[in-house]
């Protein structure tokens, strides 16, 4: 075999796991498939600048026909025809894949991706649990004794699970002394695991693939399920796969990304908090035009820019015969404060009530407790139907001009925003850096895209010389460093223990204060690839001490 660890995890079920079985199938598929996923990232920077260089996008000449021709998605399997409500998070700790399994949700979207940071013990714990919720046998036992036991009542959320996008490496395998490829490692390691069993049960295999720009990603993805299912035996077709349509290049090819996965595809996903990272990174340089962001919070789904981009894509899943599931709404309960449950209960139910009626078939909620909420609100819109796909809003047009329309939001860029914005991306990579992948911050929930809108914005703010309309300032990167340093003494306090705060706090610092400089060398596709390759180098640190 060519394929070597650079490092075993600490983890029990390591061995199982990571198997030479296992191993020789993320080799095949690395073989197959790594060469051609490292030119399409690689294809991404230049279509960006032209972009950024033209201020438009538009949908492409070349696929005119797929987007006129007369073809539909397969249908979806009978385990995935009611998705009214999936609820979000990371499959490990086994803890809060049981408290997801059991929530009540239809679909439990089972995170390695926005609300998991990719430790190597993570990835594996990620996919134990998985192995063992496929099996009916994942259970937990907390150190207050607390036992968790998925429930038994038929009831259990149908889980579909979110690789890595396809930028993120795994360093900690080498396939001819070639770094792996995430989302092969996390999809690799499950379906070898789990596609018979799923398949046998009917629940399965499903995912939900991440942050795609391209439909040739998309094309890639069709060949990895193609040759997965042969190898392991199962039939054509039998995996199915929601896309998030959460970059602004994906927007123009909705149409493109249903064709290439049609045998395997099951719908789309409005990933708004991506989606807005997106378009602020694709033009974050741009003088073709206005696409200054207003401050994150200020920015909604009614927004007229992303009206245009939700009613496009329920329009386009709709007409293919796809499921259109809406996004998440990030503000959570809190079960110690009665007020802020009632703001977030109320915020959540006019997004589902907004999405419910425009015509998407479910969408997703961050929290158990929201899982109610958003249920109330699609049960009353579909009555006896499990979805409205038949829904087809033909009405609808979208124009690029609707879709690239960010001046048309309304809302300010404020110093009290960047503050914000600095305190998060600081707060939020901390925390991803100790090995947790979501947290809530204020009562926001806040992964990996949440952050990235932040951090982005910065950026963006610094290189346009943004003027801040609170204080009149123009957001310079000596006022960044300023406002920086006061937050990051504020968490200092905050976080009150200075060996964790040196350890997390300190290295998010360091990383955020150069992400966010407004100088092109400073910036960083993702946050979360500079931040990954200090994951090991902050454990070996924790160990020495
Ligand atoms: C942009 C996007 O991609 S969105 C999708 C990706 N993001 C996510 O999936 C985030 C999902 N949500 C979460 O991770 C969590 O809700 C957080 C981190 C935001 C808040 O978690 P907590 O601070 O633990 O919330 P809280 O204390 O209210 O939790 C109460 C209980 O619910 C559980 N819980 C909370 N959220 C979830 C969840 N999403 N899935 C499963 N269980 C959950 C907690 O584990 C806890 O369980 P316990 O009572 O057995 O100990
Ligand atoms: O993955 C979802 C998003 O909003 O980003
Ligand atoms: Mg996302």
């Amino acid at each position: 075999m060519s394929i070597t660890l650079t490092r075993h995890p600490e983890h029990a079920r390591a061995a199982e796991i990571l198997s030479d079985d296992a191993l020789a199938f993320i080799e095949e598929l690395h073989h197959r498939f790594a060469g051609r996923r490292a030119e399409l990232v690689a294809a991404r920077e230049d279509r960006r600048q032209e972009a950024s260089a033209s201020g438009t996008l538009d949908f492409l000449p070349e696929t005119q026909a797929v987007r006129e021709g007369d073809w539909k998605v397969a249908p979806a399997p009978a385990a995935l025809q009611d998705r009214r409500v999936e609820i979000t998070g990371p499959a490990s700790p086994a803890k809060m894949a049981i408290n997801a399994l059991n929530s009540g949700a239809k679909v439990w979207l089972a995170d390695l991706e926005d609300a998991s940071t990719p430790t190597w013990e993570n990835v594996v714990d990620a996919v134990a649990n998985l192995t063992d919720a496929a099996r009916g046998t994942l259970e937990f036992t907390s150190p207050e004794g607390k036992e968790y036991r998925v429930r038994e009542d038929g009831k259990t959320a149908v889980v579909v699970v979110r690789p890595r996008g396809w930028h993120l490496p795994e360093e900690h395998v080498l396939v001819d002394g070639q770094e792996g490829v995430g989302a092969l490692v996390d999809f690799g390691l499950h379906f070898f695991h789990n596609a018979k069993a799923l398949t046998a049960s009917g629940q399965g295999p499903f995912y939900y693939l991440p942050k795609m720009e391209h439909h040739l990603e998309v094309r890639l993805w069709n060949e990895v399920f193609t040759f997965a299912q042969e190898y392991i035996g199962i039939p054509h077709g039998t995996i199915r796969a929601t896309m998030l349509i959460e970059t602004i290049p994906a927007a123009f090819q909705m149409e493109e990304f249903l064709y290439e996965l049609r045998d395997h595809a099951s719908g789309l996903n409005a990933g708004r908090w991506d989606y807005l990272f997106s378009i602020v990174k694709t033009f974050r340089d741009s003088t073709a035009g206005d696409f200054v962001l207003p401050d994150r919070g200020a920015v909604s789904m009614t927004s007229p820019f992303m009206r245009a981009y939700t009613e496009l894509l329920v329009k386009t899943c709709h007409r293919r015969g796809a499921f259109a599931m809406g996004g998440m709404a990030a503000v959570i309960p809190d079960r110690k404060q009665p007020e802020v449950t009632a703001a977030a209960f109320a915020k959540v139910r006019d997004d589902k009530t907004r999405e419910a009626g425009d015509g998407f078939d479910g969408s997703w909620v961050a929290h158990p407790d929201l899982v109610p909420v958003c249920q109330e609100i699609f049960d009353a819109v579909l009555g006896d139907k499990p979805n409205q796909v038949d829904r087809l809003r033909e009405e609808v047009q979208v124009t690029p001009a609707q879709l690239l329309d960010v001046a048309g939001a309304s809302g300010e860029v404020t110093e009290a925003g960047l503050r914000t914005n600095l305190y998060v991306a600081v707060a939020y990579t901390a925390v991803w850096l100790s090995g947790n992948g979501a947290v809530a911050i204020h009562h926001l929930m806040e992964d990996a895209a949440t952050a990235e809108i932040s951090r982005t914005q910065i950026w963006q703010q610094v290189n346009q010389g943004v003027k801040a309309a609170d204080t009149g300032n123009v957001i310079t990167y000596d006022l960044v460093q300023s406002v920086l340093a006061e937050e990051v003494e504020r968490l200092r306090g905050e976080v009150a223990n200075e060996e964790r705060f040196e350890r997390y706090y300190a290295a998010a610092a360091a990383l955020i204060s150069r992400l966010v400089s407004g100088r092109p060398e400073d910036y960083e596709d993702f946050l979360t690839l500079p931040a990954y390759r200090l994951l090991d180098q902050l454990k070996t640190q924790a160990g020495a001490r």
